[in-house]
């Protein structure tokens, strides 16, 4: 397991969501996935991190943990300082108007059967927080605010486009004012023509109103635009973590260098400067994940004591207050190049 160290961040008075140590394994009788092992997150008011990583990497698991959709093995979930993680359902009921999901597919997370002014209208009814005309204004402001017309009230999710009703949930997460919205691949099922101006209205909406937002997606291009930090994860664990501009300026770990490598830039000479890095292998199961770096099976640049000793995730001597758990790469941010594997100094402890 990995010894993530807790980031500066998680002291600070205006954290929303602080996540320590979270592990959450899932067994079967196929053995013990372990999805998430020892991630340390947090997100201040008003700040958007972007968690990225391949598929099955454990990033919607920590999503769901967050918002106590699914509940941890071990470590704390805290929003607005209060731990979270063991509440009863009962006791969590009041808090649950701070926090909110915005799952991938509008379809399967609007009921069919409700008309899309009840849909937004029903986290303020459960909250107690407007009846009559008053729920009725709030509803109607509401779904300007996202950009739909009043008389879409009166329809059901399967009258609208995957774009308005993606709208719609996004209308109903925010109705509560939340301090802190997880959006977990929000526009991923929808038409390529509509996935802009969605994440546009988001990061629109998060602008004016504040709220922490945790931001988990493939799309790179989306990320390093609406993104203020990034989280990088790898096999249940976290890689590295650095203000997005830095991020995709210089990534440190090897395992970010090959994801950005990849990744589709919309300038073509900073495209050319960075070589692409194709990865040996399928990400392992984690159902055995390898030992010492996770990363070490597939890491053009693995030594011998990545094979044996699990680096810890561990922060830089950098401003932007940057984290990365690699053995190679020097306190004072001194990386190796993973697209231009050659022999490397490791930095002993
Ligand atoms: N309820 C569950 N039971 C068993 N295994 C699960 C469960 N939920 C997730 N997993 C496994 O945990 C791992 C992490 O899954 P998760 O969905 O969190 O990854 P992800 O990075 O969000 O992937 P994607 O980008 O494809 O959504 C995967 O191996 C997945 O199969």
């Amino acid at each position: 397991m990995t010894a993530a160290i807790a980031p500066p961040e998680a002291s600070r008075d205006d954290t929303v969501l602080d996540i320590s140590g979270l592990v959450r394994h899932f067994t079967g009788p196929a053995g013990t996935v372990r999805a998430v092992d020892g991630v340390s997150l947090s997100i201040g008011r008003g700040e958007i991190v972007g968690l990225v990583g391949e598929s099955g990497s454990g990033k919607s698991t920590v999503g769901r943990c967050a918002v106590r959709l699914d509940r941890p093995t071990a470590g704390s979930v805290t929003i607005n300082g209060r731990d979270v993680t063991r509440l009863s359902k009962r006791a969590l009921r009041p808090l649950r108007k701070d926090f909110h999901l915005v799952f991938q597919d509008p379809s399967s997370s609007l009921d069919p059967r409700m008309t899309v002014g009840a849909i937004v209208a029903q986290p303020l009814r459960l909250h107690r927080l407007a009846s009559g005309d008053a729920l009725r204004d709030r509803v109607a402001t509401l779904l300007a605010q996202v950009g739909l017309r009043p008389e879409l009230a009166r329809r059901r999710p399967h009258e609208l486009s995957g774009g308005q009703r993606q709208r719609v949930s996004i209308a109903r997460a925010l109705s509560v004012d939340p301090q802190l919205l997880v959006a977990d691949e929000p526009t991923s099922a929808l038409d390529v023509s509509v996935q802009a101006s969605v994440l546009n209205l988001l990061v629109d909406l998060q602008r004016e109103r504040h709220f922490g937002c945790l931001f988990i997606t493939h799309d790179l291009a989306a990320v390093e635009y609406l993104a203020d930090r990034i989280a990088v994860m790898y096999l249940g664990q976290l890689v590295e973590q650095a203000p997005a501009a830095e991020l995709f300026a210089d990534p440190k770990h090897p395992y970010t260098q090959a994801l950005l490598s990849a990744a589709p830039v919309p300038n073509p000479a900073a495209q050319r400067s960075r070589a692409r890095i194709v990865l040996s292998g399928e990400l392992p199961s984690p159902l055995d994940p390898p030992g010492g770096c996770r990363f070490h099976t597939r890491c053009p640049l693995a030594v011998d004591r990545c094979r044996t000793e699990p680096p810890a995730l561990r922060r830089l001597a950098e401003g932007g207050g940057r984290q990365v758990s690699c053995h190679l790469v020097a306190d004072d941010g001194t990386a190796p190049d993973a697209a231009a594997p050659c022999p490397v100094t490791i930095n002993r402890p």
